[in-house]
């Protein structure tokens, strides 16, 4: 069996970053920029005044006076110079007119008819913002995180309306198993809920991928066949279950068949043990465990960096470190991620540990990482964590 370090290598060989696409602006949220944007004109285009006031030439001291000779309101500039001894009624945003050296705020005036008295000293302050202050035009914009708000309000003051985009790496799932039947239908004896896809569906849009949860394939080698031909077109095609060893375990033999490339199958990890991954067509293929924990945490551990990969992002886990606050047991021979919430005092590491129980991963924050062979640990010892996607 491969380590953890193995498989993740083998797999990130498997995929390249997507090419890029145009979308609207209003479609950019959460997206990746492909390339760097730059700005169509300076911001502001002109100088503006920033408060509502009287723009005028000059230095102005308490006891001043001035003939107001017009108007500047924002999107109707009053369009000539304002000389010495004269003032323009101005409003925040408003083109400044020329030859206006400040603004004196309205509430440092009092007017009659059309003069103005400066009545309090307006300061140093001259209210003024200067073309280009924030950016100035061919000003470049490339944010390597995904876009957020920030970006899209940037990108619009910039000038764009469309943004180009790495595209969106479509996930097709397949869940498999005679056992399943879909939430909210009847169960029968012997069939489970299926859960997996959901929640894993759900992980790789929140990273930034297109999911396609494909209908459940039966435990045939017809059924898989077919899932596959559905799921052709797809960057990633996800099986979940009959990855292991029974007699019902068809999904290695049956992606044999449809042509698949085996890069690994089984990994020495816990949960997520019988994992396998190669290309299939045009396609890279994982094969997951069907355990639902199991399934799950090789969605963080494996699926997630290959995301980041299509999206140009870089890859890697980010590993953070915390405190035992209860001590865990010796490790056996595979990696173990088990699931553990914070506490003030560190980690509590969940008690049960078995991949079937989704109550425990849901109240879990992190996977804290056995290495293997690692010894009995007490509280209060530093350990390799992972923190987990909501
Ligand atoms: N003799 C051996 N038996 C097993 C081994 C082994 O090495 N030797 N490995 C065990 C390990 S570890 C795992 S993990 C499981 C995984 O096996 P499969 O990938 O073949 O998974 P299934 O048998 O299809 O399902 C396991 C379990 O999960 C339930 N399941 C499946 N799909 C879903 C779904 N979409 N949603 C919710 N639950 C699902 C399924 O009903 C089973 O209960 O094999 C061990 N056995
Ligand atoms: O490797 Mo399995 O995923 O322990 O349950």
């Amino acid at each position: 069996m491969i380590s953890v370090a193995e498989a993740t290598a083998r797999l990130l060989l498997l995929v390249d970053v997507l090419p890029s696409e145009q979308v609207p602006l209003r479609a950019a949220s959460g997206r990746i920029m492909a390339g760097p944007l730059t700005a169509q004109h300076d911001q502001p285009p002109f100088p503006a005044s920033a408060m509502d006031g009287y723009a005028i030439a000059g230095n102005a001291t308490a006891g001043d006076m001035f003939r107001v000779i017009g108007t500047s309101a924002a999107g109707h500039p009053f369009g000539r110079p304002v000389a010495a001894g004269e003032a323009v009624r101005i409003f925040t945003g408003a083109p400044l007119p020329d030859g206006a050296t400040r603004v004196v705020i309205q509430e440092d005036i009092a007017r009659n008819g059309d003069e103005i008295r400066i009545t309090t000293d307006p300061g140093p302050a001259t209210h003024i913002r200067p073309e280009a202050g924030d950016f100035a035009k061919g000003m470049s914009w490339h944010s390597k995180t995904p876009l957020g708000s920030r970006d899209v309000t940037l990108l619009a003051a910039m000038g764009h309306n469309a943004v180009p985009v790495v595209r969106k790496p479509v996930v097709a799932f397949i869940m498999t198993g005679d056992e399943l039947r879909m939430p909210g239908e009847t169960l029968n004896p012997g069939q489970i809920t299926a859960s997996n896809g959901f929640g894993l569906a759900a992980m790789v849009e929140g990273a930034g991928a297109d999911a396609r949860l494909l209908p459940i394939a039966r435990d045939t080698v017809d059924s898989l066949e077919q899932a596959f031909a559905l799921a052709r077109d797809a960057d990633l095609i996800v099986t979940i279950g009959g990855a292991s060893v029974g007699d019902h375990d068809l999904v290695a033999g049956s992606a044999r068949d449809a042509g698949l490339d085996m890069a690994f199958h089984k990994v020495a990890m816990r949960p997520g043990k019988p994992l396998l991954a190669g290309r299939i067509g045009s396609s890279t293929l994982i094969g997951l465990p069907g355990n639902p924990v199991s399934s799950m945490v090789c969605g963080v551990i494996f699926i997630l960096p290959l995301i980041r990969r299509m999206l140009g992002l870089p890859p890697e886990l980010t590993e953070t470190s915390h405190v035992l606050a209860t001590s865990v047991p010796a490790n056996g021979p595979r990696q173990h991620y088990m699931r553990g919430r914070l506490s003030p005092e560190g980690v509590v590491v969940e008690p049960r540990q078995d991949s079937s129980l989704l109550s425990v991963l849901a109240r879990a924050d992190l996977l804290v990482v056995r290495p293997p062979d690692d010894p009995a640990l007490p509280i209060g010892h530093r350990v390799r964590t992972v923190m987990l996607p909501s």
